[in-house]
């Protein structure tokens, strides 16, 4: 069985935990999923983490799709999610166009950023399982800044949570904002909160993959290595380098051979074969 919203609303209800992670590529769908995560999720970090864009604004649809795609051979269990990309949900004709794209391809539900709640309501009417997200928005904001630290802005955040719920969000991410604030929406709203840099008290947490698997150059501070990816990838390059140039590898045991007989009549002809 797959995870279903209800599901996670359920674990919500029951205070346990969400998982998600970000994922882009098939055999880290398959790993995620094996370890248990509840929702796998194509976010469009894509860009800047896997395809080396300098900002999420530059990721098409039809590179969202292209991994959507790979990561949906990968995932049997998790509740799989994908983002809407920069300028494909401007109005909620064309955000249905799009939402529409992500799950005949698989996606489970989809998310978009910001303040939409024409385009929430929209496609929740239609049945679509769409999660919010606030707080810092990368496709909308210039750079990384925590926000909601004033009481003004804590308040409008938690207000605008509220009005996205109402409009049909099924679920809503809080990224970069006070753990006090992380703290008062997950228990304002009925629908799981996921946190990323968040604090302790929302209803999930997701990470960018990379940076738990410590393959991002620069550590972040919501972030926590897991792993040392990145070390182990680069000392696994160069020892096949050095071993290629040694000639260390390939071994005997890497190789195949003929047999005997087909060895013999190959060799014959070869060492006879005028060779110039
Ligand atoms: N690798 C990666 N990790 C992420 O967490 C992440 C992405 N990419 N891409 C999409 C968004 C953008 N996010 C970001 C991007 C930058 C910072 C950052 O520069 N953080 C600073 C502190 C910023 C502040 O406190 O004002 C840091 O030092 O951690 C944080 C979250 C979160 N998401
Ligand atoms: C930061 C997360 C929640 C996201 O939107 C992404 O990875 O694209
Ligand atoms: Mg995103």
């Amino acid at each position: 069985m797959t995870t279903t919203m209800q599901e996670l609303h359920r674990k919500k209800q029951m205070s346990r935990k969400i998982t998600m992670l970000t994922c882009y590529d098939y055999p880290t769908a398959v790993l995620q999923d094996k370890a248990g995560l509840d929702v796998i999720f194509v976010g469009d970090s894509l860009g800047t983490n896997e395809l080396g864009y300098e900002r999420e604004t530059s990721v098409t649809l039809g590179e969202i799709v292209h991994h959507l795609k790979a990561v949906r051979r990968g995932v049997q269990e998790a509740y799989l999610l994908a983002d809407l990309p920069y300028k494909t949900y401007d109005d909620p004709g064309m955000a249905m166009i799009t939402a529409r794209e992500l799950l005949s391809h698989g996606a489970d539900g989809v998310k978009l950023e910001g303040m939409q709640e024409a385009v929430i309501s929209h496609l929740a009417g239609s049945g679509i399982e769409v999660c919010a997200h606030l707080g810092y928005n990368p496709q909308f904001h210039e750079k990384a800044a925590v926000k909601g630290k004033t009481y003004d802005a804590a308040r409008a955040l938690l207000e605008s949570a509220v009005s996205l719920q109402n409009a049909g969000a099924s679920m809503i991410v809080l990224e970069l904002i006070p753990e006090e604030l992380g703290k008062a929406i997950t228990e304002t709203l009925t629908i799981p909160t996921i946190g990323i840099g968040a604090g302790r008290y929302t209803d999930g947490q997701v990470l960018i993959v990379h940076d738990m698997l410590g393959l991002t150059p620069h550590p972040l501070r919501h972030a926590k290595n897991y792993a040392n990816a990145g070390e182990w990838m680069l000392q696994a390059f160069r020892a096949y380098a050095e071993e290629v140039t040694n000639g260390q590898f390939p071994q005997p045991a890497n190789a195949r051979t003929m047999i005997d007989s087909e060895r013999e009549r190959f060799m014959g002809w070869y060492s006879g074969k005028d060779r110039k």
